[in-house]
């Protein structure tokens, strides 16, 4: 990936990807003038297991443009008294009746250095004749080195090392004249997954990609209308749910209402994790909710094999609410035996094994007295490097269990995602080390150890017709799981799966 992590080999989590929020016609009157940027920082804050470590919103103000970004989480870089003169937060600064939002699992080892300062989004660039304009990006461009090195051979250069910025130099070259145009001209060059926020003076636009990998939809708050990631959002702003924006569809809303354009076709493929993982569970994400569908996934997991013991416990939070749906199918109770630490993020970057270790430990903790003697069926969403199944397993032994029985709620991950998720290379990933699920089942130290199947995940999404060939089954039901199968559905301009890492590639281009 371009942009995300070009300098740090350590980093190992599957990691969340970005949220998009857009909001156009919030009003701005002298008792509220920042209202937009407030709401989108609401958004933002409800969307942040989607990207936790840095963020930023641009609003426009009748003449101008106001931004603030920074590394750290929505509350912390937009809370009241932070980082701004006289304590009032910078959101006082951000005046305007519309703005557009972005939180970002950022680049560099550490997430605070200044590759990543300068990518975090959203971006901008001015348009001459068209005027300033803004954008934040989920997703990741497959082409986007490619198109980097051409442009750069033409004598462009680059602000940031980030994919997006490819779109608005694109968009800068553009012969069109209107700004739909320019953008619609700029991602007939683009190549991969994209769910896309701008902002111009006149104009808040929605996109996304021709497969529809990463979510969008589309809301109303009063006379304003909201695009972003996922609906969660609008409920936490108080916004009702209008719709998904479709596959290969460019929302385009200004003071004459909304408009839908059609920007190009693909067949549907969207990203199957974003149910297993990334998305909230209180989530209506192509219009199905998020808990019901891990729920479900649960109980597929245990239609294909229950396994008798004392207690079904979860790995929180993901992995929740697929133990729940376990335990209903299973009958085995259920029971919160390991508690996660409020105030630990999602997942995180630790630049050894030791100190990863730790922050498992600081993070999720077992309650020895319930799973002493016991034997538990311990469910997680799913294992990327095995770090967390590992100490946690250790940590029912040490709490005296009797047998551990781990189960995943998703296929095993073999392949890294060049779509929009941060993923450790193919080697690292702990499937891809051990010749059979025996000898993992030893180095984790369970008793055993059992995934979902490929069809078994498409069950639990409500495909009936699965084929044979279960590398098929994501092309046929309208799904990316190239993570499971290793079969890529959108073209890997940039590198081809199995060949040189992408942070590997970077360091040969010099970056
Ligand atoms: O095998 P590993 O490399 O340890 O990665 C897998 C773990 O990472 C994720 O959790 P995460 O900590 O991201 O967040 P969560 O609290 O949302 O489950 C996932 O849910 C697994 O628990
Ligand atoms: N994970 C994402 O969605 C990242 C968006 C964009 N590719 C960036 O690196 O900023
Ligand atoms: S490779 Fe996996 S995480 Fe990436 S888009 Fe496809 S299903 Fe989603
Ligand atoms: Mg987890």
């Amino acid at each position: 990936m371009l942009t995300t992590r070009p300098f740090d080999a350590d980093d190992d989590h599957f990691h969340e990807e970005c949220a998009v929020f857009g909001i156009w016609g919030a009003g701005s009157d002298e008792d509220n003038p920042s209202r937009a940027a407030a709401i989108t920082a609401t958004g933002l804050h409800a969307l942040q297991h989607r990207g936790q470590e840095a963020c930023g919103i641009v609003a426009f103000d009748k003449s101008q443009f106001l931004v603030h970004r920074a590394v750290g989480l929505v509350g912390d870089v937009f809370g009241k008294g932070k980082a701004d003169r006289g304590g009032a937060g910078p959101l006082t600064r951000l005046v305007g009746s519309s703005a557009i939002g972005h939180t970002r699992y950022a680049t560099s080892g550490k997430g605070a250095g200044p590759a990543s300062i300068r990518n975090i989004q959203p971006l901008w660039t001015d348009l001459d004749e068209t005027g300033g304009f803004a954008l934040a990006h989920n997703g990741n461009l497959t082409n986007a080195m490619a198109l980097k090195a051409e442009l750069r051979a033409e004598g462009r250069r680059f602000q940031s090392t980030s994919d997006t910025e490819v779109i608005l130099d694109l968009m800068a070259r553009s012969r069109e004249r209107r700004l739909a145009n320019r953008l619609i001209d700029a991602l007939s060059r683009v190549v991969g997954a994209y769910s896309i926020v701008g902002l111009s003076a006149k104009k808040l636009i929605g996109v996304r990609d021709p497969s529809g990998v990463r979510p969008l939809v589309l809301g109303r708050l009063d006379n304003a209308w909201i695009i972003c990631s996922e609906t969660c959002a609008l409920d936490i702003v108080g916004a009702t749910f209008v719709r998904d924006i479709e596959p290969g569809e460019m929302i385009v809303i200004d003071e004459d209402g909304m408009q839908t354009r059609r920007i190009g076709a693909a067949p549907r493929r969207f990203c199957i994790f974003e149910y297993i993982y990334f998305s909230r569970p209180d989530s209506f994400v192509e219009g199905r909710n998020v808990y019901s569908i891990r729920q479900a996934i649960g109980r597929e997991l245990a239609k294909e094999e229950t396994h008798s013991a004392d207690m079904v416990i979860p790995v929180p939070d993901s992995g929740t609410p697929a133990a729940v749906g376990y335990a209903k199918e299973s009958g085995i109770p259920f029971e919160l035996a390991v508690t996660r630490s409020q105030l630990a993020g999602r997942s995180f970057i630790e630049p050894d094994q030791e100190s990863r270790e730790q922050v498992v430990r600081r993070k999720l903790n077992v309650n020895r007295d319930m799973v002493r003697g016991k034997s538990v069926v311990l469910v997680d969403d799913s294992i990327v490097r095995g770090t967390t199944s590992k100490i946690l397993v250790k940590m029912f032994r040490d709490a005296g269990v009797r047998e551990v029985h781990m189960r995943i709620a998703s296929p095993p991950t073999r392949s890294p995602c060049y779509y929009g998720v941060d993923t450790p290379s193919k080697g690292e990933l702990i499937f891809n080390q051990y010749a059979n699920l025996e000898q993992m089942e030893r180095h984790l130290g369970v008793d055993s150890l059992r995934y979902l199947s490929v069809p078994g995940m498409y069950r639990a999404v409500g495909e009936t017709d699965i084929p044979e060939d279960e590398t098929e089954c994501g092309a046929k039901a309208g799904y990316c799981d190239a993570c499971f199968t290793g079969k890529y559905p959108i073209r890997l301009v940039d590198n081809s799966e199995g060949s040189v890492n992408q942070k590997d590639l970077f360091r040969e281009l010099g970056y």
